[in-house]
């Protein structure tokens, strides 16, 4: 591996101030595959207050949306220049197979291509005042000092959704990726120096979530904090980002129902409701964990899914025919025991997996088999609980009510889906079931033009398309009077 993991502060490539360091590792054998700068409150207040200077002091955000828009285009040329280098880091620091990260650079690009584009098309508009002789108009600003937090699933994926709309839109950034996949994120930070990003307009620490997001969530300098993560990490932010009443946007955990009618098209339905699970070894925080299914297709459909699963090949990312790599870290893994132990107590019936693998070559990585409870009920906790790994928990329902009914019982509101041949019950499903992104016959698909985020305890805002501009703009009203007269009250 080329690259030396560095922080970038106020255009500098640097290391923590304390001279500190975290071992990054390999998920899939557990080696050390790099060193990265542990930053700490020190390293954070430096480059919040590079960000506060370039924002107060430069000329970022009186650059003309267009010049912005052009680099932000660059940026995304540079990440498909180096796409087959960012993939191959993406999967050596999480474990998704190359393939994964190929896609995931796609979309990266297309993020920034998107929001390049649409930079210069934020403009305000002019309000038929209700007075006469007056020029009233709204305007966007940018927020000013935007801190952003990302978790280790699509580190670089994540940090797209929130780098491009705020370089687009005139704002300055420090940037806290996971601590435990660094590498992406410091590699596109060179991609945007190299794009012509001036100095101290995007800064980058590397660290904790409690001494670096705790010192961005908390700074009075900060003036919007966005973040994706879990649900407790969330609330924690949200009550130190009170300080100084930030603007907030958060992106938190979900539990997401994938809904099995039985005039679905059964094959394609067996083999969505897997990738909408297996993929990224169901780290993914719009999986489709919570399946559920009309009970009269119920047998069969659980025997196919169990059938599949039986099949999978676990392996290295690296190799062509590996379709799940391990989990993120041994600290995970655990959870994810915890979790399927607890399942069996409550009384899940265990159809496959429930386990670690059993061959030798998957020993030194954190694996975990593909796993499938049934007989779920939605008091379980596992039907509650996201597992953030390779489980997927099956509930039967015999109306559309109670599919609908079931699938909002839940505190998350992320994501859903509807699988079946009958257009007008899709569309009564849809409309009923509280999640931001819903689809039918399709699951986990997102791209840059449609919003994303949740309902419920899923989060607040929303990222990609128009609406992730407005997370980065201030709206401001500006009334112009043409003819001042006294008013002659006093
Ligand atoms: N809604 C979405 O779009 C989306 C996308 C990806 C992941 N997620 C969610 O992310 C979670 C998994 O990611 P994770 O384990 O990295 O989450 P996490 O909450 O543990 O960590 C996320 C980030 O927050 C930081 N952090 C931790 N404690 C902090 C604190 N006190 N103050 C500020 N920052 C802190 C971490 O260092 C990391 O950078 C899952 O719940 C998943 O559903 C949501
Ligand atoms: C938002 N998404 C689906 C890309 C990743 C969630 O973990």
């Amino acid at each position: 591996m080329n690259l030396k993991p560095q922080q970038y502060i106020n255009g500098e490539w640097v290391d923590a101030i304390s001279g500190n360091t975290r071992d990054i590792i390999n998920p899939y054998n557990q080696e050390v595959i790099a060193k990265a700068p542990e930053g700490d409150e020190a390293d954070t207040k430096a480059a919040i207050a590079a960000a506060r200077e370039a924002f107060d002091q430069g000329d970022w955000a009186d650059t003309p949306a267009t010049e912005r828009g052009a680099i932000v285009r660059k940026i995304a040329e540079l990440i498909e220049r180096d796409r087959e280098e960012l993939a191959e880091l993406e999967s050596l620091d999480t474990g998704k197979t190359v393939e994964e990260s190929r896609g995931d650079m796609d979309d990266i690009a297309g993020v920034f291509r998107y929001y390049a584009e649409i930079a210069d098309k934020n403009g305000g508009e002019i309000i038929d005042a209700p007075v006469p002789n007056a020029i009233s108009k709204v305007v966007h600003e940018p927020v000013g000092v935007c801190a952003q937090i990302t978790p280790w699933n699509y580190p670089l994926l994540q940090a797209s959704w929130k780098l491009a709309p705020a370089l687009a839109t005139g704002n300055t950034l420090v940037m806290k990726p996971s601590e435990i996949t660094p590498l992406t994120t410091v590699k596109v930070f060179q991609l945007m120096e190299e794009a012509g990003v001036p100095a101290g307009v995007a800064n980058l620490v590397l660290g904790a979530g409690h001494t670096v997001g705790a010192e961005l969530s908390s700074s009075l300098d900060v003036d919007l904090i966005s973040f994706t993560g879990g649900i407790v990490t969330g609330k924690k932010i949200m009550q130190a980002a009170s300080v100084n009443v930030k603007k907030l946007a958060l992106e938190l955990g979900g539990k997401n129902p994938n809904i099995i009618f039985a005039d679905a098209d059964f094959d394609i339905a067996v083999d969505q409701a897997l990738n909408g699970v297996f993929f990224h070894a169901g780290q993914i925080c719009s999986a489709g964990t919570r399946l559920i299914v009309e009970e009269s297709i119920h047998d069969k459909f659980v025997d196919a899914l169990v059938a599949r699963v039986k099949k999978f090949k676990l392996g290295s990312g690296f190799e062509e025919d590996t379709q799940m790599g391990p989990l993120i870290s041994a600290e995970h893994l655990a959870k994810v025991e915890a979790y399927v132990e607890a399942g069996i107590k409550e009384g899940a019936t265990l159809a496959v997996g429930g386990s670690r693998p059993e061959d030798p070559e998957l020993q030194k990585g954190f694996f975990y088999l593909p796993t499938i409870f049934t007989d779920c009920t939605t008091d379980m906790n596992v039907v509650q609980d996201e597992a953030f790994g390779p489980v997927i928990t099956v509930e039967k329902f015999q109306t559309e009510e109670e599919a609908v009914k079931l699938s909002n019982d839940s505190i998350y509101g992320l994501a859903g889906g509807v699988w079946t041949n009958d257009i007008a019950k899709a569309e009564r499903c849809v409309k009923k079931m509280r999640m931001g992104t819903v689809w039918i016959n399709e699951f986990n698909l997102y791209f840059p033009h449609a919003p994303w985020g949740g309902y419920k305890q899923s989060g607040i805002g929303r990222e990609l398309g128009k609406l992730g501009i407005e997370e980065y703009t201030e709206t401001k009203h500006i009334f112009h009077n043409l003819k001042p007269a006294p008013l002659n009250w006093f």
